[in-house]
């Protein structure tokens, strides 16, 4: 799981600088984040899933031909979580692969739909995320914040069901900043969501959803028109719109890019062929993420040297491209100058002879 282009040697070893780099990922899938570890211990408790244990057999069941493959195994490991206590497992557990890689902030995207129409009582599951936050937090010093996302081809239904469990002021869980949309986007037009994100956005949540991953520009300016997105997961395909990447430069609206999933659900053909470099040099803010790290072979410390690799950043660069995701998060503004400030402290100590 590294960057291989990046040279390894002694103190300009860029793989241990950003290993121990602090960071904020901001876009994170809940299920997606599932490591063998994780998938072995759910499948133990649930030994008629068709999901292999195995982590040699999972390396190839996590091999995708498009994006609706990616989506179809997604929900096989969807299916693996039954219980309450399995959504509590599979969160802790997720914050300790975050713990591992000096993650110290993360918005979870959740998918709540998918447990809830599985019969996990709606209750029960906020508890089970909450309980996992707080003990993430004391436990493993991992802040988690949660982005609840309509799962859009199940349609207008589970739209709705997403926004009540997200508005409903005895359900909403107190760790919930932000409000998503994800799954295909050909075939679902993001206007139809419209009422949902203006719910969402009454209640206080910020509008965060995935566009231009697998369509062209005019579904990210939907996005901005019409969910009022105030970043974009992915936005891939914006570097086709000159206007559209100056938009986004002007209104400082991330882009929360993945350049390992685009190349394992082919969204994008190489990572040499990936627009990161385009989107720094229009003056987009870019933040990178992992994503759905172990179903695409990835995690975000790799993220980070692939990102070092494209734009051929040193250690200064990584550590603002830390900092780039600590300005775009839904941190408030004591928790952004702490984080910023310990990113600055580690980087000046490490470049310090
Ligand atoms: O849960 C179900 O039964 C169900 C039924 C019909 C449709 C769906 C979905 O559309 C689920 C999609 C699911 O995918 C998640 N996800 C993870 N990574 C990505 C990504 O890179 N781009 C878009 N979506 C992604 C997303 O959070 C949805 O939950 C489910
Ligand atoms: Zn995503």
């Amino acid at each position: 799981m590294t960057d291989h282009h990046i040279a390894r040697d002694g103190a300009h070893d860029l793989h241990a600088f950003i290993a121990g780099l602090p960071k904020a990922e901001l876009h994170v899938h809940h299920v997606g984040s599932a490591s063998p570890r994780i998938v072995s211990a759910l499948a133990a408790r649930h030994p008629d899933s068709k999901v292999p244990t195995d982590p040699e057999a999972l390396a190839d069941y996590f091999t995708f031909t498009d994006f609706a493959h990616f989506i179809q195994v997604y929900l096989s490991v969807v299916d693996l979580i039954r219980t309450p206590e399995d959504v509590r497992l599979l969160t802790f557990e997720v914050a300790r692969d975050m713990a591992r890689q000096q993650v110290r902030y993360a918005e979870l995207t959740i998918t709540p739909w998918s447990s809830t129409r599985r019969g996990i009582d709606e209750r029960a599951f906020m508890d089970a995320i909450e309980d996992a936050r707080k003990a993430a937090e004391a436990e493993l010093g991992v802040v988690l914040r949660w982005c609840f996302d309509i799962p859009g081809e199940a349609g207008l239904e589970a739209a709705e069901e997403t926004v009540r469990l997200a508005t409903d002021d005895r359900l909403r869980p107190e760790g919930l900043v932000s409000f998503g949309l994800g799954g295909p986007e050909i075939g679902v037009p993001r206007p139809q969501f419209k009422p949902y994100f203006d719910r969402a956005i009454a209640a206080g949540l910020r509008s965060v959803p995935h566009a231009g991953e697998t369509t062209g520009p005019e579904t990210v300016w939907d996005a901005l028109n019409d969910l009022r997105a105030e970043r974009i997961g992915h936005g891939t395909s914006s570097a086709q719109d000159p206007k559209l990447l100056a938009h986004l430069a002007e209104h400082r609206i991330a882009l929360e890019v993945c350049p390992t999933s685009n190349i394992a659900t082919r969204a994008v053909r190489t990572l040499d062929e990936h627009p990161l470099r385009e989107f720094v040099e229009a003056g987009v803010p870019v933040t990178v993420n992992s994503d759905d790290p172990p179903m695409f072979g990835t995690d975000l410390n790799n993220e980070y040297a692939v990102a070092a690799r494209l734009l051929a950043l040193d250690e200064q660069g990584l550590a603002a491209l830390a900092k780039n995701a600590v300005e775009a998060s839904f941190l408030d503004a004591d928790g952004k100058s702490r984080l910023a400030a310990e990113i600055d402290t580690y980087a000046s100590t490490w470049l310090t002879p």
